[in-house]
């Protein structure tokens, strides 16, 4: 079986000779082809966005000679995140990030470990959570969650090299995204622990389930541009010819993760089938958050709910089931309660105004819901609660039986659907007072029960 990890990735490359940076769009020049795989998997996981992957040329160094430190560093590939970072330091400029201003005082760690003694609830604040960490959610998430699932002890995992993992991946999400950021894994992260608590999960995971759906959620999205597919494909950008225009990002999630983990050596110490097992599954659970592959999903899950044939003593069955879960962590923002989900609403609705005017500024055509001048946040809103997560959120509620969880996220879904409504009928009015020649909308529905929106 062709496996995509086999075609090289195009990119720009600090040229030796040079020492300028050049682009290589058929990867043959930079050697990576005759990599192993470790090798290609390393480069593949650098730097998506801005469209910089800076590598350093295979060296010519010949077979057994000794290389100096400093060739050593140089040869260590940086993501694009990194080495702006570098950059910034080489010029004297500190980083911009709260970390600098030596915030963090045991008070604010008091009250974050306070914070993660109810870890398992579902009004946990992950704005404020990240608030409290100076901005290490995810790490500091994660660190607790295997310790608490006790999976440290169950894999004997190195707590050095699981911190360095961690650490890559929460520094390969983008800050500067509104929301394909590493609060928002943090977040999807925190979903996934509440779901793979259920009753009906719970007892039926194995560590290794447990493992694999925190690692997913924790690195589903990392590395995220902040624009989506379509415009990877239709701005040519290598990653779309990398993964042939399919699951593009998803692939990149997955194959940046799989890089970390063995850059980390987080896994060396497990079988060599266990840890190319770890790989595969967690490649799986990451592309199905695919929302391309949303109805897929869907169907096969009504399937075994109508069907009544779901059993979870089966590995296939129980990874089905976690696929889901990760899928409903993903999108589940608008199960939250109102004051998180509309920040979430808010964010992703500006990172898609951004891709529209990027593609306004380029003279491309701007993308669905990308338009800030046509697309309000309340109908985009109102959209996807109808079209994408009610109808995953009724299934996963049948699924549990239901638990009280899928009683409560339900019971948010309905309400900030209800204010999203009342917002959009409160917009339109708006624009036809700016514009009177438009039509008056009639009120809509659910406008009673939302009141209390500010
Ligand atoms: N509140 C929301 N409103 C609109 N779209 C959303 C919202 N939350 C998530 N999404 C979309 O759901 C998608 C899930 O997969 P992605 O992370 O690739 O991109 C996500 C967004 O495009």
């Amino acid at each position: 079986m062709k496996t995509r990890r086999q075609i090289p990735s195009p990119s720009l490359v600090l040229c030796k000779q040079s020492g300028r940076l050049n682009v290589l769009f058929n990867g043959r020049a930079d050697g990576r082809l005759n990599a192993g795989h470790a090798g290609v998997l390393l480069a593949e996981r650098r730097g998506s966005y801005p469209p910089i992957d800076l590598r350093i040329l295979k060296t010519n160094s010949q077979p057994g000679e000794v290389e100096s430190g400093t060739r050593r560093k140089l040869k260590r590939l940086l993501s694009f995140q990194r080495y702006c970072h570098a950059s910034r330091l080489l010029r004297g400029l500190m980083p911009h990030t709260p970390g600098s201003l030596h915030l963090l005082d045991d008070d604010y760690l008091g009250q974050a470990a306070h914070m993660l003694s109810k870890v398992d609830t579902w009004n946990f604040d992950i704005f404020l959570f990240d608030r409290l960490t100076n901005g290490n959610s995810l790490v500091t998430l994660m660190c607790h969650l295997f310790n608490v699932c006790g999976l440290i002890h169950h894999f004997q995992l190195d707590m050095v090299k699981l911190h360095r993992f961690l650490g890559m991946v929460q520094e390969d999400y983008h800050s500067h995204n509104p929301y394909h950021n590493a609060v928002h894994a943090a977040d999807v992260t925190q979903a996934m622990y509440c779901y793979i608590k259920e009753t009906k999960l719970a007892e039926q995971l194995t560590p290794l389930d447990v493992f694999l759906g925190l690692m997913a959620a924790a690195a589903h999205d990392v590395d995220h541009p902040g624009v989506n597919q379509p415009f990877l494909i239709k701005t040519r950008h290598h990653l779309a010819s990398l993964y042939q225009n399919t699951s593009v990002l998803e692939s990149h999630h997955w194959r940046s993760t799989v890089g970390m983990l063995r850059e980390s050596g987080l896994l060396s110490h497990l079988p060599a089938d266990m840890s190319q097992d770890i790989e595969q599954q967690l490649g799986s659970l990451i592309l199905a958050t695919d929302i391309n592959r949303q109805n897929e999903f869907l169907i096969t899950l009504r399937e075994h709910l109508d069907n009544q044939d779901m059993d979870l003593q089966l590995a296939t069955h129980r990874h089905f089931i976690l696929q889901i879960a990760l899928k409903c962590a993903d999108v589940c923002n608008p199960c939250r309660e109102w004051e998180l989900s509309r920040q979430w609403s808010e964010r992703v609705c500006e990172e898609f105004y951004r891709q529209g005017d990027l593609e306004r500024k380029f003279d491309l055509e701007i993308s669905p819901l990308c338009d800030q001048q046509t697309d309000s946040v309340p109908a985009i809103q109102i959209g996807f609660i109808s079209y994408i997560v009610e109808p995953l959120f009724e299934e996963w509620q049948r699924f549990t039986e239901p638990s009280m969880l899928s009683q409560i996220m339900m019971g948010h879904l309905h309400k900030n659907k209800a204010c999203w409504s009342r917002l959009r009928y409160v917009h339109t009015l708006a624009e036809t007072k700016t514009h009177p020649h438009a039509e008056e909308p009639e009120p809509e529905g659910g406008q009673e029960e939302a009141e209390d929106i500010p």
